[in-house]
């Protein structure tokens, strides 16, 4: 974390852009709690979280856009009131003067089906499919990953997805609880219900994608509610298929930095290959008070997290030289 990887000072240097990030708002009307495995979470204080980020996206006056890493409000929302809590958090983002980019994440699927979900998040789409790519400028692209596309959650019972991840699951953790990792040894630990995979056709796109912003020399940065590196989370946190999906992005020289959301404590990593992973911490663990979103300043060879309060900030080099 922080600036031990090389970075030349910033100082004086303009971005090309910047943008605003905040991951697991998970908001819901309903007393604190805590996780699994006894972290307290404030679902009430989480949308002030939200509201002191966009105060402050907007105060800043120069943010081109901002992203949502999911996971927008808990699965504790009372079923009755998720149409309302999703509705109460869309117009807090609508407050921000810019484009929102979401993803889904798990607690969304949890409230929400996908044809309701992806029009209020405005996610573009095609046969509920919430995977989409964007270019800020000619020099970046961005890609958003959908990595619920297999899952046991948010497709009908009967779809052929929900029976294909049912299968998988059923095949890789023998817990009865399907989100319980017991017995489940290193990386097999990721085969929980509240995961999921990236399908075939989403794996052709994101080669077809790559392949076309490699032609244009366009620097990727991927984006998926689910962490895509070991070394940056918690092994529970993975996505299903992290490696299949890195196999595609080690074909092409253009991936720069893969950002996530889902592992509450956050995390960076720097994988064999160069390409940076930063997980972010979550609004969700905030104690009242306390804050944990961010900005990210865009250079042509590298980003830089400004965090504020829990979110650390992050220097994420990819051609620097050393200090
Ligand atoms: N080590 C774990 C972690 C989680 N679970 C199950 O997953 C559910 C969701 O976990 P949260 O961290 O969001 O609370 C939890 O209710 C457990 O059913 C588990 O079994 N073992
Ligand atoms: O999305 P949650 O709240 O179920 O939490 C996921 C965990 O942080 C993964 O380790």
């Amino acid at each position: 974390m922080g600036s031990a990887n090389g970075l030349a000072s910033a100082q004086g240097e303009q971005p090309l852009f910047s943008f605003g990030v905040i991951s697991d708002i998970q908001y819901a009307d309903i007393p604190d709690g805590r996780s699994f495995i006894g972290v307290p979470r404030y679902y009430q204080h989480s949308i002030h979280v939200l509201q002191r980020a966009v105060h402050k996206w907007n105060n800043h006056q120069n943010l081109e856009f901002a992203i949502n890493f999911g996971d927008i409000v808990d699965g504790f929302c009372p079923k009755d009131q998720s149409l309302s809590a999703v509705t109460k958090v869309v117009n807090d983002f609508g407050k921000f003067k810019g484009p929102i980019y979401h993803m889904i994440g798990n607690h969304c699927l949890y409230n929400l089906p996908r044809d309701k979900l992806l029009p209020l998040l405005k996610i573009p789409s095609i046969n509920s499919h919430a995977y989409y790519d964007f270019s800020p400028c000619q020099e970046y692209r961005f890609v958003v990953l959908d990595g619920y596309d297999i899952s046991a959650i948010g497709w009908p019972q009967d779809h052929p997805k929900t029976l294909e991840a049912l299968k998988f699951l059923g095949e890789k953790n023998p817990n009865k609880e399907k989100n319980s990792p017991e017995g489940l040894m290193g990386f097999e630990r990721r085969f929980l219900m509240f995961n999921g995979a990236v399908g075939k056709e989403q794996l052709e796109w994101l080669d077809g994608v790559l392949q076309d912003a490699t032609k244009v020399n366009q620097k990727v940065v991927v984006c998926c509610h689910l962490p895509l590196c070991p070394g940056a989370t918690s092994k529970e946190a993975l996505l299903w298929n992290y490696d299949e999906v890195m196999g595609v992005i080690y074909r092409y020289n253009c991936v720069k930095i893969c950002l996530a959301g889902h592992d509450h404590k956050g995390g960076h990593s720097i994988d064999a290959h160069g390409i940076h992973h930063r997980v972010f911490e979550a609004a969700l663990e905030c104690p009242p008070g306390t804050d944990a979103f961010g900005h990210i300043d865009v250079y042509d060879n590298r980003l830089s997290l400004r965090g504020t309060d829990r979110m650390q900030s992050t220097d994420m080099c990819f051609d620097c030289k050393k200090a």
